[in-house]
């Protein structure tokens, strides 16, 4: 029997690999998205992971990145032994060498190497390293290839440069990481593409092709348009966001996606609900009413994000 928190990632995606569906990947920042996702996958009976990123880990640990990764793995253990589904703590697009040390020595189960960035060379490199050391203590990683366009971690990216396959497969043997992001036209945030949504699904093809291994799709929130709607009703403005339609997701899950990140669709469902309930309830100052209704509404977005997923009842 797996125990809820899995200590290597590479378990769950490899059986969603053979099985070809797809695991959420959702980033939190605080104890109640961690809550919510976590409550959702329970629910779907869904294999889940949750991911820091780099400004998540020195969000909760107030700029000290050690205390940072050590309570996210105490926050993320404590609630996943209470569950039946397994529970992986990812660290998403580590740069830092130090961040991603200390994603390792708290106890991560995965770690992403983000040196897409760079030269092909050097990437391959940067990421053969962290393999090294991350497989000497029993965990997996992630790499990425190619580009993703919008804002990576205050780096912003003006044009996509997308994976080249034949790279792809000179990268996995070399590095023999677990698993791969090929950018195949998706970016970061609510603002993904400008007229049709686009992504090169051949690319992606001869990519699983050639590696074989479990693929992550990044910037894969859909920003659901009656959301953005709600949001902008109460006061945001988010006009022109847009996501990756549902149909999309399926095609890239049946073309080898099996690790899918969200985070976008998770705020903005925040931040709509926030604004409603407060807007709502002006009398209301007690954060535990206000939030347990907004919490509901990300628990419900992860649930269907699981549904389309295809990783519900996988558990
Ligand atoms: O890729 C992501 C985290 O690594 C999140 O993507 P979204 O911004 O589309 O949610
Ligand atoms: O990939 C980016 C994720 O959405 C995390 O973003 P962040 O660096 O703002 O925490
Ligand atoms: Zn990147
Ligand atoms: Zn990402």
């Amino acid at each position: 029997m797996t125990m809820p928190y899995v200590k290597n990632t590479k378990e769950i995606l490899e059986k969603a690999s053979k099985e070809r569906y797809a695991i959420g990947a959702f980033n939190f920042n605080n104890m109640e998205f961690l809550q919510a996702i976590l409550e959702a996958a329970e629910e779907e009976k869904a294999p889940v992971i949750v991911a820091t990123s780099e400004g998540a880990i020195k969000y909760i640990g107030k700029g000290d990145i050690e205390t940072g990764a050590k309570l996210a793995v105490e926050m993320v253990r404590t609630y996943a032994e209470k569950l039946s589904v397994p529970v992986a703590l990812h660290l998403d697009h580590g740069r830092d060498f130090k961040v991603i040390m200390a994603a390792i020595k708290a106890g991560y189960s995965s770690v992403m190497i983000d040196a897409s960035h760079l030269p092909f060379e050097e990437n391959l490199r940067e990421t053969k390293r962290i393999v090294e050391i991350a497989h000497a203590v029993g965990i997996s990683v992630e790499a990425e290839l190619g580009k993703l366009k919008g804002i990576e971690d205050n780096v912003v990216e003006k044009e996509s440069v997308l994976v080249d396959p034949e790279e792809a497969k000179v990268f996995v043997k070399e590095t023999e990481v677990d698993f791969l992001a090929p950018a195949i036209g998706t970016s970061h945030g609510a603002f993904k593409f400008k007229g049709e949504a686009q992504l090169d699904f051949e690319r992606l093809k001869k990519v699983k092709e050639y590696t074989q291994i479990p693929l992550v799709l990044h910037g894969a929130s859909m920003v659901p348009q009656d959301i953005v709607k709600l949001a902008n009703e109460y006061g945001a403005e988010l006009s022109g966001a847009k996501g990756v339609p549902e149909d999309m997701l399926k095609k890239a899950i049946e073309l080898g996606i099996n690790k899918i990140n969200t985070d976008t669709d998770l705020r903005i469902t925040f931040v709509a609900y926030l604004r409603k309930v407060l807007s709502e309830d002006k009398s209301q100052i007690d954060p535990r009413k206000i939030f347990k209704p907004v919490f509901e509404q990300v628990k419900e977005i992860v649930k269907e994000r699981i549904r389309i997923f295809g990783s519900s009842g996988k558990a």
